[in-house]
């Protein structure tokens, strides 16, 4: 099981700072995509040159003109780079094929899916490298989380890794970590914390004891 940084409400000097905290405990840095609307493919291209040890993930969420978001994401020095789901089949085909030729990996993200189970056979079929079930800040404020969405995906997914995200603090990880995710994404349950050094630790040691 890998952690994964999400780094959402903060400019590229405040990520950098916040990456420094917790660089040892983190195996992925996600440059989230209110970050990428402010900042651009260079918060990508800075955190890479700053912390090239670890994997980053460019958040772009892409819905079309997958190939050349994946390319042009790739040249900025991401690992990972996310899709949406509800996106055509020719665009997820299109993002895998670019990826490999980058020699990167896409992350579906399946936010807004309605017919999870069925959607997540499919894209496992497209040769992605993970499939994430995610409960969006607008769903979080009215008590959702994505737990059974993740327990019907790993009944179903037999390629891609899978990954959860969207409002994992220290108090829910244990129930996460139970379900055996490939990855499990944290945002404000670190980057919200006074002793973000501290909680992120705290998650490596539960999430390495729960393997
Ligand atoms: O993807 C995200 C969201 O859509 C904003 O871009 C977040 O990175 C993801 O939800 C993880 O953040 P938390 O919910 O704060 O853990």
């Amino acid at each position: 099981m890998e952690l994964q940084l999400a780094l959402d409400l903060v400019n590229i000097p405040e990520a950098k700072q916040l990456v420094k905290e917790v660089e040892e405990y983190v195996d992925i840095v996600e440059i989230g995509t209110p970050v990428i609307i402010n900042e651009g493919l260079r918060a990508v291209k800075e955190i890479k040159q700053e912390f090239p040890h670890l994997k980053v993930l460019a958040d772009l969420k892409i819905m079309d003109a997958a190939a050349y978001e994946v390319m042009k994401a790739s040249e900025a020095g991401a690992d990972i780079i996310t899709i949406l789901g509800v996106a055509e089949d020719l665009s997820i085909k299109g993002a895998v094929e670019e990826a490999k030729k980058q020699g990167k990996k896409i992350l579906v993200d399946m936010i807004g899916v309605k017919n999870l189970e069925e959607r997540a056979k499919e894209v496992d079929g497209f040769g992605v490298d993970y499939i994430c079930v995610h409960t969006g800040y607008d769903l979080q404020a009215v008590g959702k989380n994505s737990l059974e969405d993740l327990a019907t995906i790993k009944r179903v997914v037999k390629n891609a890794k899978t990954a959860i995200a969207g409002g994992i603090k220290l108090n829910t990880l244990p129930e996460v970590i139970k379900a055996k995710p490939d990855l499990i994404i944290v945002g404000g349950g670190i980057t919200g914390q006074e002793d973000k050094r501290a909680v992120a630790a705290e998650m490596k040691k539960m999430i390495q004891q729960g393997e």
